[in-house]
Formats: C-alpha cells, sequence, structure tokens
C-alpha cells in the first residue's frame, strides 16, 4: 500500500490523473489495450474533467475500455447513475465509442444485471482471469467503497465476480464487484479528499481489523494507491 499525501484536492487530482496515463500508457504498451474500472459517487467528476482537458491528446483513448467497479440499481438516464455521471463528464467530452463502455444494464434487475455483468467481464477477458489494468475506487464516510457497504453478506463472497444486494443505509439495490474482483486487479487507486472522509480514512489504514465496520480494509493487493489531500489525512497517526 502506498500513500500520497497532496495539500489540496486539485494537487491529489492532478497526481491521479497523471498516474491514469501512466497506468494506460503502461497498459497499451505492453496489451494494446487499457481496462479500468471507475468509481461512483462525486469524488470523481473532477478526475474525470481533469483527464478531458489535460489528457485529450496525450492518452490513446480508442484504446481504453471502461467498466464500472459499482452501480446504482436505477435506470441509465436517472442522476444517482454512476453510468450517466461517467457519460457526461468523460465518455461524450471525449466521443469514446460506446463499444468501449460497459454500463451495468440495470433494466434487467439488479440480481440478472449483475448476473450478465459477471459474464461480461468474463468475455472481455476471453476466459483469462479478469484482471483489470486499473480499478478506481472511492470511500464512503462509512468506510464503504464500490457498494461494498458494512454488514453486508457481500463482505463475505469469495467469488471474483459481480453481485447485487439491498442496501438498507441507502435503501436501494446495489451492482458491485466483489473484494476478490477488485483484489484482481493489477493496480488499485483509491481517490479520496476533504475532512468528511478523514475518520474513515483512519479506520482503514490505522484500525484493527473490522471488515464488518470498514469494508474498504477488505482492498488488499499487490499494488494499492491512495491518493489522498490533507484534510482527508488529517487523522492519520503515521504518514
Ligand atoms: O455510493 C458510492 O459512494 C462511494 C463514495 O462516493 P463519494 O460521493 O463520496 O465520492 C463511491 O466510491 C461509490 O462508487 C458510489 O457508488
Amino acid at each position: 500500500m502506498t500513500l500520497n499525501v497532496f495539500n489540496t484536492d486539485t494537487e491529489v487530482l492532478a497526481a491521479l490523473a497523471a498516474y491514469f496515463a501512466d497506468r494506460a500508457k503502461e497498459a497499451i504498451e505492453a496489451k494494446d489495450r487499457f481496462a479500468v474500472a471507475l468509481s461512483g459517487g462525486s469524488s470523481p467528476k473532477k478526475l474525470h474533467e481533469l483527464l478531458v482537458s489535460e489528457y485529450r491528446d496525450i492518452i490513446e483513448w480508442n484504446k481504453v475500455f471502461f467498466f464500472f467497479g459499482d452501480e446504482r440499481d436505477v435506470p441509465l438516464t436517472d442522476s444517482q447513475s454512476n453510468y450517466l455521471m461517467a457519460k457526461q463528464t468523460l465518455f461524450d467530452p471525449l466521443g469514446i465509442d460506446p463499444a468501449h463502455v460497459f454500463p451495468v444494464q440495470t433494466d434487467l434487475g439488479a440480481e440478472e444485471a449483475a448476473k450478465q455483468y459477471t459474464e461480461k467481464i468474463a468475455d472481455f477477458f476471453d476466459g483469462e482471469k479478469a484482471e483489470f489494468d486499473l480499478i478506481i475506487l472511492g470511500l464512503g464516510d462509512n468506510s464503504h467503497t464500490a457498494s461494498l457497504f458494512p454488514h453486508t453478506s457481500v463482505l463475505h463472497d469469495e467469488s471474483a465476480s459481480v453481485q447485487a444486494l439491498y442496501i438498507d443505509e441507502v435503501k436501494m439495490n446495489r451492482i458491485t464487484f466483489t473484494a476478490p474482483l477488485i483484489n484482481n486487479a493489477e493496480h488499485i487507486a483509491f481517490l479520496v479528499y476533504g475532512q468528511g472522509k478523514a475518520e474513515a480514512v483512519k479506520h482503514i489504514l490505522e484500525d484493527d481489523t473490522n471488515v464488518e465496520e470498514y469494508p474498504a480494509q477488505l482492498i488488499k493487493s499487490t499494488d494499492v494507491q491512495w491518493f489522498l489531500d490533507d484534510p482527508a489525512a488529517s487523522a492519520l497517526q503515521k504518514r
């Protein structure tokens, strides 16, 4: 695990955008494609805007394939949809080929959508281990990441798959990568900024293991990078 702490959210976003571009270049040189899973919520919007404004001509966007680490069980036109947010802030401004974007088919219902998304991912990786080049994650102030919420059964799912679950806390079905699927990724990057995330960051990085309370503790892989601003890192004892 690597901590990258910056004074401001602007610097955090610049560092993660550069990291994204480096991973894209590396994957495209090695495999002629870059498979990335995006996070949802509000934090990634500014990252997308930066990729559009600063990396339009630097990344070979026609070789990038986009997936979603989690999705809300709402129509893809709903303002809560993670896909819609990425479409508006990243895919449309860059003119990404729709064949390179893999939305969760929420019109199927959560269970079926999760099953189909697992199959789509397996097809994309053509029978090989589903190993994304990069998975970007956020962190909720309740310590969830993707839609791995506290005290939910998906936390114990040992399959590298996509699962549907009803989350009482947000009164909604969600569709999420399991922790094993996330942990298969070659690189994982958490984007976390703002004082509101400070306690959650401390729980994940410094408290005793308690994945029921702090699900993001499940994310353990060879390369997990944390991109934090000072306020988000402010409760950490060791930096
Ligand atoms: O519900 C979600 O929340 C987390 C954190 O989102 P943020 O708005 O605090 O940035 C996000 O990572 C996840 O993908 C999303 O569905």
